[in-house]
């Protein structure tokens, strides 16, 4: 009997296959990764925007830094490993908890998951293709927004810690007067962003990312300004491809600081799935079918972990 899986699914399935997977116990998407911990602090702007606890009161953190794709061993300076991620979750005191899931480029190459398939199965094809157009070029040329996301420069950081990451996705906040604002998240290098140069780059060790970090935790904490850039009205809340004009307004939410490497962090990370829907009260999603679709390509991904 034939059944189509969930786009969810199909998605998890590309990604492994892309891989060269299945990589067991690993994710099927920034799979190689290193865990750190912390602490959040709010601005006291951060109660204009949102009344939500993660944003309001101090709490302790656990961050994983990753390379993109699902292949395990990939170097960190391989252009495959663009766009980095964090995922940091706010662990509060009465257990509960919440995500931010964020990349270093701001922006995605598909509206829906729909066409972010369509995208990784045109890169799956043109692999064994020899005749030009391949399935991937007709598919960058009738696709401005994957063309654009696919040729932004893929500058790899110094160290995870001088790299910003975005959020890219809109969320609704909600302050304590109920006022709504719909805003995209920041997270930015205190000390600024620097990157290595294209020859530093080529000479870079295939783990220098994952390598610098314990040694620079050594010699003490480093810090981001986390702050959500609000939407004006009128604009697109529901399409991760479209990024908002830097003139918009950009609230402070508060200072993440990173102290130490976390010791149980390579079976931290197997044993947990982070979600940027694992919210608080205060923030809502957006109706962006990327980020409604996440958790559900997320939870495939971490069932096939823990087998
Ligand atoms: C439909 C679009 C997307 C799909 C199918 C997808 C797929 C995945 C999968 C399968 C994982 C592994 C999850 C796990 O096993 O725990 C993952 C992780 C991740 N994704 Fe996505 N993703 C999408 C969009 C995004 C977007 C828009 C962002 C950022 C704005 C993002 C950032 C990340 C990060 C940072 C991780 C690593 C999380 C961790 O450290 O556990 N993804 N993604």
């Amino acid at each position: 009997e034939e059944t189509t899986k969930p786009v969810t699914e199909q998605l998890v399935d590309t990604l492994t296959q892309l891989s060269g997977g299945p990589h067991a116990k690993f994710r099927a998407n920034h799979a190689k990764g290193i865990v750190a911990e912390g602490v959040f602090t709010p601005a006291a702007s951060a109660a204009e925007i949102t009344k939500a606890s993660i944003f309001t009161t101090s709490n302790p953190v656990t961050v994983r830094y990753s390379d993109a794709t699902g292949v395990p061993n990939i170097p960190d300076a391989d252009g495959n490993a663009f766009p980095k991620g964090i995922a940091i979750r706010f662990n509060l005191p009465d257990q509960s908890l919440a995500d931010l899931v964020c990349i270093s480029v701001n922006g995605f190459p598909s509206a829906t998951p729909e066409d972010f398939l369509g995208l990784l199965n045109a890169v799956a094809a043109s692999g064994k293709e020899t005749t030009k157009p391949t399935t991937i070029e007709k598919y960058l040329g009738s696709h401005p927004a994957a063309l654009k996301f696919v040729t932004t420069p893929k500058l790899p950081p110094e160290s995870f810690a001088t790299q910003a990451f975005f959020g890219v996705n809109a969320f609704k906040f909600t302050n304590a007067k109920g006022e709504t604002h719909y805003g995209r998240y920041r997270i930015e290098p205190m000390n600024g962003q620097k990157f290595l140069s294209p020859e530093a780059a080529k000479a870079a060790d295939a783990n220098y990312l994952m390598n610098e970090l314990p040694v620079r935790l050594k010699n003490g904490p480093y810090s981001y300004k986390i702050s959500v850039q609000i939407a004006d009205a009128g604009d697109t809340l529901n399409d991760a491809t479209v990024t908002w004009p830097d003139t918009r307004r950009v609230v402070e939410l508060g200072t993440l600081q990173i102290k130490n490497i976390k010791a149980d962090g390579a079976s931290y990370e197997r044993q947990v799935m982070f979600s940027p829907l694992n919210l608080v009260d205060g923030i809502e999603p957006s109706d962006d079918p990327i980020l409604l679709a996440r958790p559900g390509a997320y939870a495939v991904s971490f069932g096939r972990r823990l087998q």
